[in-house]
């Protein structure tokens, strides 16, 4: 354990993203994203203590550098440690079979009603076991961590039955507490209508509401609670049921919407007050108008429309509309698997019309909001969590421009160097 203080030194951008802490960052303020020339950062006990030119903390911490591990970063881009809104990093088992059959022309849907999709998932995660679901959802945060991630949302819903939805949260709590990257957890028991209640849904959206919402609720395994609102799976009404009755225990709704077909899953959202309503590919001009209305977070998943072959969500439109976006990689084993963000962001920029500094935002403060976390990261300012990644880049455009290559150099979190030079420290 690393007590010293970290200084980050002479970055030739350090982008602060200063000031949206309160509220999500909406409409032209997406582009400002607080630059400093010649930054310099301290952080001391986990936390950031200043932030501003090389010269001011110089001059603010003269008698204290011999103390400090000072990070050089000339030449370098040093933002918030990236966040990760939306994801299914707990799962056992693989599905490139899918892929190659989605590439002969199956659609996701089609595969998933013919007992693949997410329910062969769940039968891989049902037959593991806590050790087996710990070790390979490990080897996917190392490898968001080397992507420079520091926070990952993860949700349940490979378990479908009260024991192994409770499974997939307790592995998450366990990586939480093992790992340096920080987990919030969603439950999201209503991922699918497992195959044997096929004949019965309400009698599955029941066991949703009665059984395992009141025990995840009760044993604190998770914060928010997600349906996956889509045409044969999960209807609006029956969406709307489970999220009231999450909000009665405590649990903040988030919803899987429109990502399909149209679905009114934008405007279930917004009429219910989710934190956030997620994909949204298929989404209306009305539900689009009613979440920025209502202060519905967006967190749109470009890289799952790229691997489905989808048109992507028009992040343009919404952001025009005074939409709040985060974006995503929504790791999963068969609509994404992919634990790069900065990907991801380069997709927001090449297929949803974003700007690279909207993507940054994007990903950075306004997904901390997506998981309510903004007021302790997702931006560089003092007292919040010293949470940081640098990039071997000059500049923010330039992460966009040479796309697809991983150009983290170095992650701090919470003060701590957990990536050096671009391996594990
Ligand atoms: N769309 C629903 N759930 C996931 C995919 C899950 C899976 O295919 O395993 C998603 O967000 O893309
Ligand atoms: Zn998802």
């Amino acid at each position: 354990m690393n007590n010293k203080p970290v200084w980050i030194r002479r970055a030739s951008q350090l982008v602060t993203l200063a000031g949206g802490s309160a509220a999500p960052v909406t409409g032209k303020r997406m582009n400002e994203l607080g630059i400093i020339e010649n930054g310099s950062l301290w952080i001391e006990n986990g936390r950031i203590e200043m932030v501003g030119t090389d010269e001011e903390l110089q001059a603010a911490y003269k008698g204290r550098a011999h103390e400090a591990e000072v990070i050089d970063a000339s030449g370098k881009l040093v933002t918030p440690g990236l966040v990760d809104p939306h994801t299914h990093l707990v799962h056992a088992g693989s599905r490139q079979n899918e892929f190659n059959m989605r590439l002969n022309g199956a659609t996701y849907m089609e595969i998933m009603n013919n007992g693949g999709g997410i329910h062969a998932t769940t039968a891989a995660t049902r037959a593991a076991d806590h050790a087996t679901l710990f070790a390979e959802s490990k080897k996917r945060l190392d490898q968001f961590l080397l992507h420079g991630v520091t926070t990952v949302e993860a949700k349940s819903g490979y378990g479908l039955t009260l024991e192994d939805e409770i499974k997939q949260l307790e592995v998450a709590q366990q990586l939480d507490q093992a790992h340096p990257i920080d987990i919030v957890s969603t439950f999201m028991g209503a991922h699918a209508v497992p195959r044997e209640y096929k004949h019965d849904p309400d009698a599955f959206v029941e066991l949703v509401i009665r059984k395992m919402l009141p025990e995840v609720a009760r044993r604190k395994l998770a914060e928010f609670n997600d349906v996956f609102c889509e045409r044969g799976v999960f209807t609006p009404e029956q969406s709307r049921r489970i999220l009231e009755a999450g909000v009665e225990y405590g649990l903040k709704a988030k919803i899987h919407a429109d990502e399909i077909e149209p679905y009114e899953g934008a405007e279930l959202a917004a009429s219910i007050g989710a934190v956030s309503a997620d994909h949204l590919l298929r989404a209306s001009d009305k539900g689009i108008q009613m979440m920025a209305e209502a202060g519905v977070i967006g967190v749109l998943l470009p890289g799952t429309a790229f691997f489905l072959m989808a048109e992507s969500a028009n992040g343009r439109k919404m952001i025009d509309a005074g939409m709040a976006v985060a974006i995503s990689t929504d790791c999963n084993p068969g609509s994404s698997p992919t634990v790069s963000t900065p990907l991801i962001m380069n997709l927001g920029c090449l297929k949803m019309g974003m700007t690279p500094a909207e993507v940054l935002t994007a990903a950075t403060i306004n997904a901390a909001h997506a998981i309510s976390r903004g007021g302790q990261i997702g931006s560089l300012e003092q007292g919040k969590q010293g949470d940081v990644t640098i990039f071997d880049v000059p500049d923010y455009m330039t992460l966009q421009y040479r796309y697809g290559i991983n150009h983290v150099h170095t992650v701090v979190k919470k003060g701590i160097t957990v990536v050096k030079e671009g391996r594990l420290a």
